[in-house]
């Protein structure tokens, strides 16, 4: 479930008189989604989503997640920008919380990739990456490789209750990737959680790439090491897919914009995005009741592909 706040018919109906949009017809709560509030607004002239922005996304960075999309899809990237209200505006406020109203895409994220879809998103993520070349704005990664330390101790020794010795085991890992971390890379705008449920294709078209909130300014191969490992493993993070995983580097590099420096550290930073994600999950865990309406996302299917990675990520990504 992904509908916090309840929106009323009226409120809705006001609020979309803002719009040259028409009138409002249907307003359905959309499942999928752990962060936001989302719906599906269908209106006498289209359909559309509405989101309402929860904690876990920052108000203040709302104008750089919207600046960005709209940059994209100017150069004809599939993105949804925000619909611009009659006074040009695009960030609102509904029910109390930040709100907008955005470009609804065709399309369904699929569960288990083929590698000509893995290809496509490889080749979409490098566009995507092309097309942020001259995007000037910038914000900081707030999951990035300096908040680690910080992540992995106010989780502190309670990681144990995930897993018996997971303390020591992240410990360790954090040491060895600090170590061996990338500094030199340049930096660049970066979607940052492109997990299939972030990518709507239509057969093997890509059709919407979404949920921009944890975009941010960090090194390009770190997007793909997110991607590549979100794409190319199952759900529990046991098995890897070599197909799934050549397909999705092989998109990428069907623009050529992997520099050899950014390839030499994917290995590592294959590492490290495996790492971001089980401490930010081993936080949802340990602090998510396990009777929550929210799905608590397993942390141990990333210490697997850390683990993966840590003995397998040189030869994987020669
Ligand atoms: N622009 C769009 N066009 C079509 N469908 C969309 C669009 N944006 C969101 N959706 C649908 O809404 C669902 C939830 O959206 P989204 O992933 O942005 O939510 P979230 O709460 O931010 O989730 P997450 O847990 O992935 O961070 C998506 O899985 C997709 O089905
Ligand atoms: N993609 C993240 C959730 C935040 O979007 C995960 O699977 O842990």
């Amino acid at each position: 479930m992904a509908v916090y706040t309840q929106v009323s018919a009226e409120a809705l109906s006001a609020f979309l008189k803002r719009f040259d949009v028409g009138e409002l017809m249907s307003a359905k709560g959309i499942a999928e989604g752990v962060e936001n509030s989302n719906y599906l607004v269908d209106t006498t002239q289209g359909r559309f989503i509405l989101t309402l922005y929860e904690k876990r996304v920052a108000a203040d960075d709302l104008p750089y997640f919207m600046a960005l999309l709209d940059h994209l899809a100017d150069k004809g990237l599939p993105v949804p920008p925000a619909i611009k209200d009659r006074d040009g505006r695009e960030i609102h406020e509904l029910e109390g919380r930040p709100a907008c109203l955005i470009k609804f895409l065709p399309g369904v994220s699929v569960t288990t990739p083929t590698q000509i879809q893995a290809q496509a998103t490889g080749a979409a993520l490098s566009q995507m990456h092309r097309a942020l070349e001259d995007f000037a704005l910038e914000r900081p990664n707030t999951m990035g490789v300096d908040t680690w330390q910080a992540q992995l101790d106010r989780c502190g020794p309670d990681l144990n209750s995930i897993h018996p010795g997971l303390f020591d085991s992240v410990s360790r890992a954090l040491e060895r990737i600090l170590t061996r971390w990338p500094r030199h890379l340049p930096p660049s705008a970066i979607h940052a959680d492109l997990f299939p449920d972030n990518v709507l294709m239509l057969g093997e078209e890509v059709t919407g790439l979404i949920d921009f909130y944890f975009a941010c300014t960090d090194v390009r191969a770190f997007d793909l090491a997110v991607t590549h490992g979100a794409w190319a493993f199952d759900a529990t993070g046991h098995h890897y897919d070599p197909a799934i995983g050549d397909a999705l580097l092989r998109g990428y590099q069907q623009s050529h914009l992997l520099a050899e420096d950014e390839r030499a550290a994917l290995p590592i930073l294959a590492e490290g995005a495996a790492l971001r994600f089980l401490l930010s999950r081993a936080w949802d865990w340990l602090n998510t009741p396990a009777d929550a309406l929210v799905t608590r996302k397993d942390p141990l299917a990333y210490l697997r592909r850390l683990d993966f990675y840590a003995e397998n990520g040189d030869a994987l990504f020669a």
